[in-house]
């Protein structure tokens, strides 16, 4: 008799990865489709992006989004003031880009200098420009289901999530951090996509406890390697806003909010960092601009013809 001894593997099966760069990729190519429709109705979609002061790191993120921009064929105009810029002088270029026909978004770079009073200069964009979607206009009409333009963060995160769950309806999500660029609109996309939706912060009690009800974990609080594998339960699809530089003895990097070795031993799926919801960002930024456009071409076509003024009345 010969007893058969079956090696058990102590290898966890790991999380596979969310391939955000692919993704965006995608989304990328859907733009430029869109864009080329619209060139032949004499639609030219156009970015502007202010960026106020000297931030290396929002340097190099406008730069990104300028050359993605160029790569789908949307004209992208870049305006720079300097950073003790009044915030009269941020404001006034705000006005000048409302009033600009030809520009179909505006985008502000976040964080702004200290001395400028940021929710007054969100509020000051059109809100039918407003193509990062914070003013609260669009705000409001995002909580209340109604077509707006939409943070692109969390935007990216949905269609991640789309793209690796399916229909993620009756799931319960987890949204670990309450801002009102990512964690708050998240959360209300998601309650919107039919999930149960629980926002976890920094005065949870129990924070990890809660997290690990989640099927999925969506993870903006900007703490490098917060979430680790005592935070998940088996299989849940994990999502890591966070991009935190970290400077280690290997030199200076990007990390997110999940400690991503730790976690992909127990989450079903996982975002890298980078290569996760950066792209994704980047992507819905620029259809976010076409959206817009759109919104803007309607609401056009609603005006009366200005030349047309005269006719009924002789
Ligand atoms: N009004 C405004 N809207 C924003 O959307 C906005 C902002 N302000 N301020 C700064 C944050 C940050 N943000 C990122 C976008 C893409 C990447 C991105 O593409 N990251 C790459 C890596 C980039 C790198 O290597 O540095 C990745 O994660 O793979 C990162 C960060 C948009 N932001």
């Amino acid at each position: 008799m010969t007893t058969v001894t079956h090696l058990i593997s102590s290898t966890p099966t790991l999380a596979r990865d969310i391939d955000g760069k692919a993704i965006s990729a995608q989304v990328l190519d859907e733009v430029r489709e869109e864009v080329l429709a619209l060139a032949g109705q004499q639609i030219f979609p156009a970015l502007a992006v202010l960026l106020v002061g000297d931030d290396p790191a929002s340097h190099v993120y406008v730069r990104n989004k300028l050359l993605r921009a160029k790569e789908v064929g949307i004209r992208s105009l870049e305006y720079r003031l300097p950073d003790d810029a009044s915030q009269a002088q941020v404001l006034e270029q705000i006005a000048q880009l409302n009033a600009d026909a030809s520009v179909n978004g505006i985008l502000v770079q976040l964080p702004l200098p200290g001395h400028i009073d940021e929710a007054a200069v969100i509020h000051a964009i059109d809100p039918i420009k407003d193509v990062d979607g914070f003013h609260r206009e669009n705000v409001g009409g995002l909580v209340q289901g109604m077509e707006v333009l939409t943070p692109c963060t969390p935007s990216g995160c949905m269609r991640l999530l789309k793209e690796t769950c399916g229909d993620i309806s009756g799931l319960h999500a987890v949204v670990i951090g309450r801002s009102n660029i990512v964690g708050k609109p998240m959360a209300t996309l998601l309650l919107q996509a039919h999930c149960s939706v629980s926002v976890v912060h920094s005065r949870s009690v129990d924070a990890p406890a809660l997290c690990r009800l989640a099927d999925i974990v969506v993870a903006a609080v900007g703490r490098p390697h917060l979430i680790d594998a005592s935070w998940l339960k088996p299989g849940a699809v994990v999502i890591d806003v966070g991009i935190n530089r970290v400077t280690d003895e290997s030199g200076s990097h990007l990390v997110g909010d999940v400690d991503y070795a730790s976690a992909r031993t127990v989450a079903r799926a996982i975002t890298p960092v980078p290569g996760g919801v950066g792209p994704m960002t980047i992507a819905y930024l620029l259809k976010n601009t076409l959206i817009a456009a759109k919104l803007q071409r309607a609401v056009k076509a609603r005006e009366p013809d200005p030349d047309g003024c005269d006719s009924d009345i002789n």
